[in-house]
């Protein structure tokens, strides 16, 4: 926004409002006011990603009928005892039987169906001789008589003895009807919605991804793509913001570069509250003079704007807005770096709280700084670094300013420094907050 001082990272403290949180009583209270969402019924592909809210049973039996494995012929193993390659059992071909027949010869003594791979078993028939144990037959086994039965119209030679249940894929031996195929918490991918497929669920119940809207708020804003002119910046933080969202597990929706006017953002918000588990805003939560999402905010009331004791990322504000209980809002610092930070500390869990994920934070490892750090008194400091698990190291990556973005894209941790430390000399442990997902 404009009409802002220095936006350094060690901002004075208003004098009008003396309070500050430190990073963990703000992280409780913004947990405690959001829950998992109800669970929803959704379409299989809808669902992906998605964790169950129900344990699954299966109604019936996987497969749902003997078939075969193979391409080859269905016969009586009897018949082929004493098959070799020089004097082979010759049967009486009877039928043709292609995935999905409905109508079965029956295969007797002598007699052979061919079959294709997923047909299902005649009556009669104990195996499945694979067409490379045969001479491939001589005839399409499709010849019926005069009443439309089939009839042997040509022959098959076996070339080797076929045990019985060779190449059959028994009834249930995949999955049995009423067994618990997938349990409640199993994470939806792939495979998991193949089963449910494959079961015959058409939907099924899960916890639904919360759906983020993310907004970024400044005048000086223009989207990417756009020629930015005198003193304006592009928007990144919304695309920050939304990318992390939906790497959280959310579906998010990028509302990039709301000017300072408080009638727009009013007019955005009513807009966007519809269809909102969660408000996400970057910017004007300073003391600004052109900070006009604090007075827009204090029209809904129930937003709560505090300085918090770490560095970057001390001013935050957080809350509900719109009708009845409102939509949880939490409304980040603009500076790209501190509102990255934010988000991975506070909005982060909210959203995994949401989701009833039971990985709610970040895993947190000790390493050793490769360079001496500092850190202001009093301040939580969240310095970008690398870690190499290979040697337990983590090494510091670009300055403090909450501005250097080109330096967070190449971090994959936050190393994190105590209120109460304000110099670490190279060699020290430290906390190390994991990035990766
Ligand atoms: N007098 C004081 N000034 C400031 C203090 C303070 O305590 N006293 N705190 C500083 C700190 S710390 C922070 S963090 C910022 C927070 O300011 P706002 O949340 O009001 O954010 P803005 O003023 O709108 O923007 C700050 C900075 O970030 C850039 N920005 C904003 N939005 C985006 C975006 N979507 N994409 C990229 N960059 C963005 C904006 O241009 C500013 O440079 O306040 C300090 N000031
Ligand atoms: O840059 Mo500000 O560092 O506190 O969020």
């Amino acid at each position: 926004m404009t009409g802002k001082h220095d936006p350094c990272c060690e901002g004075a403290d208003s004098p009008a409002s003396p309070r500050s949180w430190s990073v963990d009583e703000h992280l409780a209270d913004v947990l405690a006011a959001v829950a998992p969402l109800p669970p929803i019924e959704l379409q299989l592909l809808d669902a992906q990603g998605c964790r169950l809210a129900e344990d699954v049973r299966a109604a019936d039996d996987l497969p749902p009928f003997d078939n075969s494995s193979m391409d080859g012929y269905a016969l009586r193993t009897a018949d082929t005892v004493r098959a070799t390659g020089q004097y082979p059992s010759v049967l009486a071909v009877v039928g043709d039987i292609a995935a999905g027949a409905a109508e079965l010869p029956k295969v007797g003594p002598g007699q052979a169906a061919r079959i294709m791979t997923g047909a299902p078993v005649p009556p009669g028939a104990e195996a499945v001789a694979p067409v490379e144990w045969t001479d491939g037959g001589t005839g399409t086994g499709q010849a019926a008589d005069a009443m439309g039965a089939p009839v042997a119209d040509e022959e098959v030679r076996v070339l080797r003895p076929v045990a019985e249940g060779a190449h059959i894929r028994r009834r249930g031996s995949d999955v049995t009807a009423g067994d618990t195929v997938l349990e409640a918490g199993t994470v939806l991918g792939p495979t998991q919605l193949g089963l449910l497929a494959a079961i015959g669920r058409g939907t099924v119940k899960v916890a639904p991804r919360p759906r983020v809207v993310v907004l970024s708020t400044g005048s000086e804003l223009v989207q990417p793509g756009e020629a930015t002119g005198p003193g304006r910046i592009h928007d990144s933080n919304s695309f920050t913001l939304t990318a992390a969202a939906i790497a959280a597990g959310a579906v998010a929706y990028r509302v990039g570069g709301v000017p300072d006017e408080a009638d727009t953002l009013r007019a955005v918000l009513e807009d966007q509250l519809g269809r909102a588990d969660l408000i996400v805003t970057s910017g004007g939560v300073s003391v600004g003079a052109y900070d006009v999402v604090k007075e827009v905010f204090a029209d809904y009331g129930g937003v709560d704007f505090r300085r918090l004791r770490m560095q970057p990322g001390k001013p935050q504000g957080f809350g509900r807005i719109g009708a009845g209980a409102g939509v949880p809002l939490l409304a980040l610092p603009g500076n790209p770096v501190s509102a990255y930070i934010s988000f991975e500390l506070f909005v982060r869990p909210v959203i995994r709280t949401m989701l009833g994920a039971p990985d709610v934070h970040r895993p947190v490892v000790r390493a050793a700084t490769t360079a001496a750090l500092r850190s202001p008194a009093g301040r939580r400091q969240f310095l970008r670094g690398r870690h190499h698990p290979a040697d337990g190291t983590v090494s510091p990556v670009g300055g403090e300013g909450s501005h250097l973005v080109g330096a967070l894209a190449k971090a994959d941790c936050l190393i994190a420094v105590p209120e109460d430390t304000t110099a670490l000399p190279a060699g020290s442990a430290v906390d190390v907050v994991l990035l990766t997902d």
